[in-house]
C-alpha cells in the first residue's frame, strides 16, 4: 500500500500564472457591480437554499472580474470550540472562487485551493470574503482570494490562491449521480443557469 502523494510546492507550484497568461476579461453580460449572484444548484453546500447545514453564502459582482460574498459561522461549523472548522472555511473561499465563473461566463471547477489562515473565526463570526481573477490560461483561471472579520475592511483572517479549470456541462452530467442530475435537470432553474453558460461564445 502507498502513501499519499504530496502536490508540487514552492518554485514548481502551478499556481502562479505562466509567463503567457493573460488578463481575465469582463462577459457583456456579467451581473453588474453590486447585483446578486444567486445559487447556481439549491443543493450546493456552498450557495444552496435546500442545505440546513451549508453555507449560505451569497455573492455579488464587483468591478472588473471579481466578487464579494459573505457568511454567517454558525454552530454546526465548528471545528474547535467556539472556532469554525478550517476545510468549512476553505469551501467558503472554494464556493467564492466558483462565483467568478458568472464574470467570465464560463463553468469552472476547483484544480487547486491554497489557503493560508491568519486568524481564528469564532461562530457567530459574518465572514467577509472577495475573490479577484487575476489571469486565464486556456483553460486555467488563476485567482486570488481573501476572507476578513467584523467588515470588509476587518482584520484579515484568510489569504487564498487558487487554479479553476473551464469544464462543459458533461462534467456534470457525466460524473455526478444520476438521482441528482435528473432532478437537477428538470429544476427550471438550473436550466437557466447552465444554458446562460452555454450559450458563452
Ligand atoms: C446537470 C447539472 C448541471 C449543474 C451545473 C449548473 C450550472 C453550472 C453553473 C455554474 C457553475 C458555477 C459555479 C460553481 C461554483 C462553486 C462550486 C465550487 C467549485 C467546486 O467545488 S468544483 C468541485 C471540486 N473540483 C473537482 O471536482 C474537479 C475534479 N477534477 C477534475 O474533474 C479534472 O481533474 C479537471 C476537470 C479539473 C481537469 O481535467 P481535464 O481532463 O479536463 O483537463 P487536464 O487534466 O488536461 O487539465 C487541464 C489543464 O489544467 C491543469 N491542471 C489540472 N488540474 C490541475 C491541478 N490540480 N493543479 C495544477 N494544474 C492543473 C493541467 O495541467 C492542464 O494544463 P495545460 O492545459 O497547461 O496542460
Amino acid at each position: 500500500m502507498s502513501g499519499p502523494t504530496a502536490p508540487e510546492t514552492g518554485a514548481k507550484a502551478p499556481l502562479a500564472p505562466p509567463a503567457d497568461a493573460v488578463a481575465p476579461v469582463r462577459h457583456p453580460d456579467a451581473p453588474a457591480p453590486g447585483e446578486p449572484i444567486g445559487s447556481h444548484y439549491e443543493n450546493c453546500f456552498g450557495c444552496g437554499g435546500n442545505q440546513p447545514h451549508g453555507l449560505h453564502l451569497s455573492a455579488r459582482a464587483d468591478e472588473g472580474v471579481a466578487v464579494t460574498a459573505e457568511f454567517t459561522v454558525r454552530p454546526e461549523h465548528q471545528g474547535a470550540p467556539g472556532l469554525a472548522h478550517g476545510g468549512l472555511l476553505a469551501s467558503a473561499l472554494d464556493e467564492t472562487f466558483g462565483a467568478l465563473s458568472w464574470l467570465f461566463r464560463a463553468i469552472t471547477v476547483t484544480g487547486r485551493l491554497e489557503t493560508d489562515y491568519l486568524l481564528p473565526v469564532p461562530v457567530g463570526t459574518v465572514l467577509h470574503l472577495s475573490a479577484r481573477c487575476e489571469a486565464v490560461h486556456g483553460r486555467k483561471y488563476y485567482s486570488v482570494a481573501e476572507g476578513r472579520l467584523d467588515g470588509p475592511d476587518g482584520p484579515v483572517a484568510l489569504r487564498a490562491r487558487a487554479l479553476f479549470i473551464e469544464v462543459k456541462v458533461d462534467h456534470f452530467t457525466a460524473n455526478g449521480r444520476e438521482e441528482e442530475i435528473n432532478a437537477a435537470m428538470s429544476d427550471p432553474d438550473t436550466v437557466k443557469a447552465t444554458r446562460a453558460f452555454e450559450v458563452n461564445p
